[in-house]
């Protein structure tokens, strides 16, 4: 048995047995994060094309439908829709709970309930970035838009509700995963849309662009719309999170703005702590939330209009 979080009990996590030792799993990288090697499936992270994964072929059929089906005018309907935020009234903490009526379709890594995941990135945040109250939060709820999903959200597809995001309105950059399903899309052979610029201008600023519908937007508008004081970085973490062609890949910098170009390096930080801490090692959920409940009290109101 390893053990993987160093002062587990302070900050709540129950440590589960392992099989090999802890060098040999895990990566020690600066902040003194143990980036594993591995996810809980024993395969490498976002290993869209292993052959071997479990869930490589759902995943799959998951990106073939979301590549087909994203286009501008699904992406211009679905903001309409969700600006009016007049399905549900509740408070930050009710819909963590929420979220665990939600299963991730298109995640290699996870099939733990998103409670857990939420917990682990605040929870791997907060042990090496412990000043920084607004980013805790941040990794908490940057996941909550999933409940998208559920019917009283509209029971969206998953493929309009999970999954990486990009750009519509301007070319389907190639690192995108899966690339090949976007022949399916309608506006792949859309001379106003299948060019570098597209519809868009340099540096004219993400804020501009319309992105793929998912959780991440509809979580950004939630968060905006109910007037939350988080900092402005903390909204492009929410907002752009899936966007791996961008934060991972390095493409579609042409349209970043310089406050853009700041905020990205959060997102850089942010998406370690997303993406590695995905694991088997559980949170003690009653044991964290009094914490979590204070920093919701500070940057949120105590009801929101989902
Ligand atoms: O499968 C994952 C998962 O849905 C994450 O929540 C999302 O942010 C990722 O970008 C996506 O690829
Ligand atoms: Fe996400
Ligand atoms: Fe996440």
């Amino acid at each position: 048995m390893t053990i993987l979080i160093e002062q587990s009990d302070h900050f709540g996590a129950e440590v589960e047995a392992k099989t090999e030792p802890i060098n040999e799993r895990e990566l020690v990288l600066d902040g003194g994060f143990l980036i594993p090697q591995t996810n809980s499936f024993g395969h490498m992270f976002r290993a869209y094309n292993d052959a071997v994964s479990e869930r490589r072929e759902g995943v799959e059929n998951f990106y073939r439908k979301n590549h087909t089906y994203q286009s501008v005018d699904f992406v211009k309907k679905m903001r309409e829709e969700y600006a009016k935020l007049n399905r549900v009234e509740m408070s930050i903490w009710e819909c963590c709970e929420l979220l665990n009526e939600v299963v991730d379709e298109s995640d290699p890594d996870l099939d733990e309930p998103q409670i857990e995941h939420l917990l682990q990135t605040a929870e791997a945040i907060r042990r090496d970035y412990p000043d920084e109250d607004w980013l805790h939060l941040t990794g908490l709820i940057h996941d909550l838009g999933k409940v998208l999903n559920l019917p009283s959200f509209g029971g969206l597809p998953q493929w309009a509700v999970v999954g990486d995001t990009f750009p519509v309105g301007c070319r389907f950059d190639e690192s995108i995963v899966h690339h090949k399903y976007f022949k399916e899309n309608p506006d792949y052979n859309n001379p106003a849309y299948n060019t570098k610029y597209g519809i868009y201008s340099e540096r004219c600023g993400l804020n501009n662009v319309m992105m793929s519908w998912g959780h991440d937007d509809y979580m950004y508008l939630v968060a905006k719309e109910n007037s939350t004081t988080l900092p402005s970085a903390a909204l492009f973490i929410i907002r752009y999170h899936s966007f791996y062609a961008l934060h991972r890949e390095g493409a579609y910098k042409h349209l970043l703005n310089d406050e853009d170009v700041e905020n990205l390096k959060w997102l850089h930080i942010f998406n370690k702590y997303d993406l590695y801490s995905k694991s088997k090692v559980r949170i003690d959920v009653e044991r964290v939330k009094p914490y979590y409940l204070s920093l919701i009290e500070k940057y949120f109101p105590a009801k929101l209009k989902w």
